[in-house]
């Protein structure tokens, strides 16, 4: 499923209407029925209270055709005109025409305020056609005041195309939005609903087709981000030949820890061990074995040489990765001298075998971006936002701001694979960009950045690619973060419930596919 943006929205709707020669006018119709329809499946009773709040532009035509079909099924909504009727145009005009010709009930602002107010106080469920792809800066007087009255109210709010207030590019809400129980996206989901306070405000969003096909994206050559879906996360899963040894599905070896960190590698190796290798080996700091050794037992240990409970740099050699499949750097590795040393030692001895690098090795390789490029393997990189704007030279905010084209621009720059964590976690490519839906905040906590390596990095050794490597783990890594919520709560979830859970998840992903 392909997420657009205003410019792209307004390019396909254009060449719907030119090119298939469907009008304006039978796209609002479309797209009005689709929600109206929804409103009279979940509310069948038509005494139900539903306030309609209708804009001046497309978005309020869409409010008009979904007010119409409601009268028309018998159903008393209260539609509200938040603008002066004059600077109605084009396809809202009509609707407006039609439903003021038609004699149906409307109110006008000239109401005032408080009159609308008393409406939304006897509301049942309010239908946000004020603004949609459209909006431009911060929401001007009086939709903000309005918009905050209807924030005010215990209703069922259903927002038409995306909350008004939320910009459809950027995901961010200016001053403020409409805060959405349902969001009906028309054709496509928007890049707004992922990114900044998208996620917060946009409720369960669908998205409702109205006749203008999603390929219409691919025919118009837009290399637009997808959502990984369900189904794209489980195609996405490496295949198991149903007889296969320990040997076919891959080896993975961990690289990590350090005197304060012994719990990171472990639940990583943990993880893949869990997520279907054969063999997940760790390979740590001489100093700290007893205590991992003590705690693991799933993966095989090797130790190097270490100095105050961190890697000296020295040890590394090709038998090491013998056999291995997908090498990950960095789970609780901690910063060190040597550290940029060491990763360069450990890339030279590798094989083209996929490599993650997460933690403190994103901080280690900084400064010499260059080896990532060189290596003719796939490299993979999993930074969280604060790791990213060490890797970039940004602020945490500025790359909070702009997460999407950052994700995308430094992968291509780089020629890496990206997994920009986050509430909405980025998955980048040079060649391709998905967007994870899921995720919650129970999958806030130290430890869990270290399962979602463990699971790249598993799928990566069993032969996956790097992009399905990515989809399958921030998926299945995020849905076992609800999972385990729903199992332990919100505030109890650890990693070893995220790693319970993930075999949860993936048995349902099996069953699908
Ligand atoms: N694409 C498709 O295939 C289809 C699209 N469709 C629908 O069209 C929608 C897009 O419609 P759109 O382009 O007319 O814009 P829309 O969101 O109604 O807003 C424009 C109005 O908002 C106003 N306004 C702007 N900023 C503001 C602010 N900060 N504060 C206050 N006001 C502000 C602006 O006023 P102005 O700034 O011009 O004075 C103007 O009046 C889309 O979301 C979908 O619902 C469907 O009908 C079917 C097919
Ligand atoms: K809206």
């Amino acid at each position: 499923m392909k997420i657009a943006g205003r410019e792209e929205m307004l390019e396909i709707e254009r060449y719907a209407m030119k090119e298939i020669g469907i009008s304006g006018a039978v796209l609002m119709e479309i797209a009005g029925n689709q929600i109206a329809e929804e409103i009279m499946r979940s509310y069948p009773d038509q005494s139900v209270h539903i306030t309609v709040l209708v804009g001046s532009g497309n978005n309020g035509g869409d409010g008009f055709v979904i007010a119409r079909r409601l009268f028309d099924a018998g159903y008393t909504p209260d539609v509200w005109l938040l603008a002066d009727e004059e600077k109605l145009e084009g396809d809202a005009r009509t609707q407006y025409q039609i439903h003021t010709r038609r004699k149906l009930s409307l109110h006008l602002m000239e109401e005032g305020l408080s009159s609308l107010d008393e409406t939304l106080k006897q509301s049942e469920v309010l239908v946000d056609a004020m603004l949609g792809t459209g909006v431009k800066g911060a929401v001007r007087e009086p939709l903000n005041q309005i918009i905050e009255q209807v924030n005010s109210h215990d209703f069922h709010v259903i927002a038409v195309d995306i909350p008004s207030g939320l910009d459809c590019n950027t995901g961010k809400v200016e001053n403020v939005a409409v805060e959405a129980d349902e969001t009906y996206a028309f054709t496509m989901p928007k890049l707004g609903f992922f990114l900044q306070d998208g996620p917060s405000v946009i409720g369960n969003w669908q998205v409702k087709n109205i006749s203008v096909p999603e390929g219409l994206a691919d025919d118009l050559e837009m290399n637009l981000p997808e959502v990984i879906t369900r189904a794209l996360a489980t195609a996405s899963l490496p295949k198991r030949p149903q007889f296969g040894h320990k040997g076919t599905f891959g080896h993975a070896l961990v690289f990590g820890g350090s005197k304060p960190f012994v719990g990171a590698p472990i639940y990583s190796a943990h993880t893949a061990f869990h997520c279907g290798v054969g063999l997940s080996t760790l390979v740590i700091p001489e100093e700290v074995y007893p205590v991992i050794a003590s705690q693991n037992q799933t993966a095989l240990v090797r130790t190097l040489p270490s100095e105050s409970g961190h890697f000296t740099g020295a040890g590394v050699e090709e038998a090491l990765f013998e056999k291995v499949t997908a090498v990950a750097i960095g789970p609780g590795m901690g910063r060190f001298d040597q550290g940029p040393e060491l990763i360069r030692d450990i890339i030279g001895h590798l094989d083209e075998q996929p490599v993650v690098i997460d933690a403190d090795g994103l901080f280690h390789v900084k400064d010499q971006l260059e080896l990532l490029d060189r290596y003719k393997g796939p490299v993979i990189l999993t930074p969280h936002p604060g790791e990213m704007a060490t890797l970039t030279g940004r602020s945490v905010a500025e790359v909070e701001a702009d997460r999407l084209d950052i994700a995308q621009s430094f992968a291509s720059e780089h020629n890496v694979n990206l997994v920009l964590k986050g509430h909405r976690t980025i998955v980048a490519t040079p060649h391709g960009t998905w967007v994870n839906p899921l995720g919650n905040d129970a999958l806030a906590k130290g430890g869990s950045g270290d399962v979602l390596t463990g699971m790249v990095t598993a799928f990566l050794a069993q032969g996956a690619a790097p992009d399905d490597a990515m989809r399958a783990a921030v998926y299945l890594h995020a849905a076992s973060g609800e999972q385990a919520a729903i199992d332990c709560s919100h505030y109890g979830v650890t990693p070893d419930d995220i790693i319970a859970s993930s075999r949860k998840v993936l048995k349902q992903l099996e069953g699908n596919g």
